[in-house]
């Protein structure tokens, strides 16, 4: 989807499918290849990949300059203290979907189902920078239902399919579902949760196809930049 996205926008893409014995050190390597290539502008490297390779060293080793999806530790150290270029592209969908529809964060409470590193964790500290109280929920929360029932805004971010359940979501909360399950599912049960909430994004059609824009954009501003200071 993200290849297609480029070719429609005029951007050459490449996907570059690693078979899953791959070592942290082959990957490392290929990553270094992408750094150097003056071609490349933006590299994303799909979260997650499998145990046996070190992700955070693999993140780490992505060029901060082409780190378009916000995934190098220093990329997300700018995210957490608001002056970064290239946010994760999920969270930035997220808020860019928020803003859009004017939805109040100032005060509110935000629940974060999940803590990954591209989606839960960054997307609490945006919250959090745009004032929200922010409660990260994770695998080893308790009374998970009863933290989500206090919730303005819930990020569901967890990896389950129909998870949050409409009996868990106070009457009015702006539920934001960034799950996307086999068969198209979200990480909401929709039919449920829309009954109480004041807005909801459905899946398909909602978080995903946004997070596809953000990372266009983040990958044509890299671009932009670049030339800009090979002119200066
Ligand atoms: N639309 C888009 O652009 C994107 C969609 N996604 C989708 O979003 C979802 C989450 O993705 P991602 O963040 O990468 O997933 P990860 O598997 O990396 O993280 C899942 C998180 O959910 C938490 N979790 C798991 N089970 C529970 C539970 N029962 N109760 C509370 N928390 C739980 C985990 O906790 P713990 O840390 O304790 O293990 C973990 O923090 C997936 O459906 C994925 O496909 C992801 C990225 C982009
Ligand atoms: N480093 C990293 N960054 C990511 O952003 C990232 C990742 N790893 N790993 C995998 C997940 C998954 N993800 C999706 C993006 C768009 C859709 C999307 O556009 N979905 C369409 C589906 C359309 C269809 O299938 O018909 C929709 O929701 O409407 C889905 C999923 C990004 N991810």
């Amino acid at each position: 989807m993200k290849g297609n996205a480029c070719e429609r926008l005029g951007i050459d893409s490449k996907q570059i499918h690693l078979p899953e014995e791959t070592t942290t050190e082959q990957l490392l390597d290929q990553i270094e290849k992408l750094n150097e290539d003056e071609t490349v502008h933006g590299i994303l490297l799909q979260h997650p990949v499998p145990n046996h390779i070190d992700e955070r060293l693999a993140f780490d080793t992505i060029a901060i300059e082409k780190d378009v999806d916000g995934v190098t530790s220093e990329g997300f150290g700018q995210t957490a203290f608001n002056f970064g270029k290239f946010p994760s592209c999920t969270p930035a969908a997220i808020l860019e979907m928020i803003d859009f529809y004017h939805i109040p964060v100032e005060g509110k409470r935000a629940v974060v189902i999940g803590r990954s590193p591209i989606l839960g964790k960054p997307v609490s500290m945006m919250l959090l920078n745009r004032n929200a109280t922010v409660t990260m929920c994770h695998s080893k929360t308790e009374n998970l239902p009863e933290v989500i029932q206090q919730a303005d805004i819930v990020i569901a971010a967890v990896g389950k399919p129909s998870f949050v359940q409409g009996n868990w979501v106070k009457q009015g909360a702006v539920i934001l579902d960034a799950g996307y399950n086999k068969g198209n599912i979200g990480d909401v049960d929709y039919d449920s949760c829309v009954e109480k909430a004041g807005a909801i994004t459905p899946v398909p059609g909602g978080v995903g196809p946004v997070t596809i824009s953000m990372l266009l954009k983040h990958t044509v501003l890299s671009a932009e930049w670049k030339t800009a200071k090979g002119n200066i």
